[in-house]
């Protein structure tokens, strides 16, 4: 089976959030169990800034194509590479215009971006004279490709007998812009209506991929069924609820070679589940970094994009009273600027406590993964979540709201059975929280067997992707047979 895995983010090519890493880990264990994907990503400028660091090289193999139904001349290029420690192809499409901003989602215009590079991919596999069984595509960035699929490309033999997937990463993010993007896409105009792409007077790109892929999938159960309902379906949950039949959720998995904390040589000490020890050297180490006293208390880390979704808020209506606990709090997240601000002024109020690191970086991400006791994720949503499977794997023991995939993932410790692998709660709520982190505070300090019982079942939770992959081959099966 001939997969295009189709994403604006991939790692570690280009990564802002879980989806690069979801697209950077999948296809490497697709292509063990026996299908043949290939990756299409946008040439964003800091694609080049990561060649020599990850060991990959960028060859040009195609130039000045251009996609013949949009409203703008710019042409694109094509890329070369390899998915690193893999032999799956990545084609890059690249254009100075559309790609090379700083930050990935920076550019002229967010939509036209979207939109060019949607229409791009299709171009460059029929230029390339690729053939595939299943269009993978992923959120709203690439969600217009089952819309071409359906309309302007009907007619097109190398397309009509490959079937969509549309993968849902988070239905925050819709891609809704003004109806005049329409015309730029080069789609009919019958498209808008609101049986199709017609969005409160707008466009929505996801909505279109919802109706036009043949089978939809996010990367939780939990998340599959509660965005069907208003409260998580975004306002489009009723679409969601229409598509029923062919809505999956599968857990997303994490990549096991590159997130080892016995062979990361991004943490500071490595370590195994046989000699935790070692961990608390990463602890220590940590706290030098950070700035904070060097001593044996619980360090809670948190690593996010700082946005609503992540349940800021109720988190910061309590944290005066985390900080009345023996514990230090470690920060890092970049985001809405209200949570920085928020983060700043806590962690210069408290300097012996708190350490806010407002920044983009992976090293350090890892270390924070490695070096803490508890990883918090009070998400108000969460599709999947990788924060706490990171964590798992390194023994860091998630204090979660029990919400999408927090709800698949993690199990509250039940001190009877010795069984569970964190801990958390159920109604969005800040004084459900603090108990939360009272009680793990509590175990932590006081039952010493059953927080390395903890810290046991963490790192043996079944993560892997071999788990998820072979969920995607039967998904893709299921696919392909609604098209013949
Ligand atoms: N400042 C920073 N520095 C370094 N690394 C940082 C960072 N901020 C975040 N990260 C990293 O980015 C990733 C975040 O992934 P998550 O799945 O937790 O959330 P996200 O909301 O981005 O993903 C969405 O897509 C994924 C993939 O499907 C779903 O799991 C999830 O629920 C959904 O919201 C983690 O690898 C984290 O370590």
């Amino acid at each position: 089976m001939k997969v295009a895995l189709i994403s604006y983010e991939v790692y570690p090519f280009a990564k802002v959030g879980g989806l690069a890493d979801v697209v950077g880990a999948l296809p490497k264990y697709l292509e063990k169990h026996g299908t043949k994907p290939i990756i299409f990503m946008p040439k964003h400028r800091v694609v080049e800034k990561g060649a020599e660091k990850f060991g990959y090289t960028l060859k040009k193999i195609k130039e000045g194509l251009n996609v013949p139904f949009l409203k703008t001349d710019e042409k694109f290029d094509i890329y070369e590479t390899k998915l690193p420690k893999s032999n799956v192809p990545v084609y890059l499409i690249s254009n100075d215009y559309y790609f090379s901003a700083e930050k990935v989602y920076d550019g002229p215009d967010l939509a036209e971006q979207a939109i060019y590079f949607s229409a791009a991919v299709l171009e460059a596999i029929k230029n390339l004279k690729l053939k595939f069984d299943i269009f993978h595509v992923n959120d709203w960035q690439t969600a217009l490709i089952p819309v071409y699929l359906k309309s302007l490309y009907k007619e097109v033999p190398e397309f009509f007998k490959a079937a969509v997937v549309l993968t849902i990463h988070n239905l925050g993010y819709q891609g809704i812009f003004d109806q005049k993007y329409l015309e730029f896409a080069g789609l009919p105009e019958y498209l808008y209506n609101i049986d199709g792409i017609e969005f409160y007077g707008k466009i929505n790109f996801l909505k279109g991929g919802i109706l036009f892929s043949d089978v939809i999938n996010t990367v939780s159960p939990t998340y599959s069924q509660e965005i069907q309902t208003k409260e998580y379906g975004e306002k489009l949950d009723g679409v969601l609820r229409l598509r029923a039949a062919d809505l999956y959720g599968i857990l997303n998995g994490i990549d096991y070679e590159e997130y080892n904390p016995a062979t990361d040589d991004r943490i500071y000490v490595n370590y195994s589940i046989d000699d935790i020890e070692k961990k608390y050297e990463n602890k220590k180490k940590l706290q030098e970094e950070m700035g904070l006293p060097v001593k044996d208390v619980p360090v809670i880390g948190m690593i996010n994009r700082l946005v609503d979704q992540k349940g800021l808020d109720i988190l910061a209506d309590i944290f005066r009273y985390i900080t009345l606990f023996n514990v230090q709090f470690v920060l890092l997240g970049t985001g809405d600027e209200k949570y920085e601000k928020l983060f700043e002024d806590i962690a210069k109020e408290f300097p012996e406590k708190v350490s806010a690191n407002i920044k983009f970086d992976v090293t350090l991400a890892q270390k924070i993964y490695a070096a803490s006791d508890m990883f918090l994720m009070p998400s108000r949503y969460e599709p999947c979540g990788l924060g706490q499977m990171y964590s798992l794997r390194y023994g860091t023991i998630p204090v979660v709201r029990y919400t999408g995939g927090l709800a698949d993932t993690v199990m509250e410790y039940d001190e009877s059975t010795m069984k569970g692998n964190g801990f958390g709660f159920k109604e969005y709520d800040s004084a459900h929280l603090l108990r939360a982190i009272a009680r793990s505070v509590d175990i932590y300090f006081n039952k010493k067997q059953h927080w390395r019982k903890l810290i046991k079942n963490a790192m043996t939770t079944d993560l892997s992707w071999e788990r998820s992959a072979k969920e995607y081959i039967k998904l893709y099966t299921r696919a392909k047979n609604k098209i013949v």
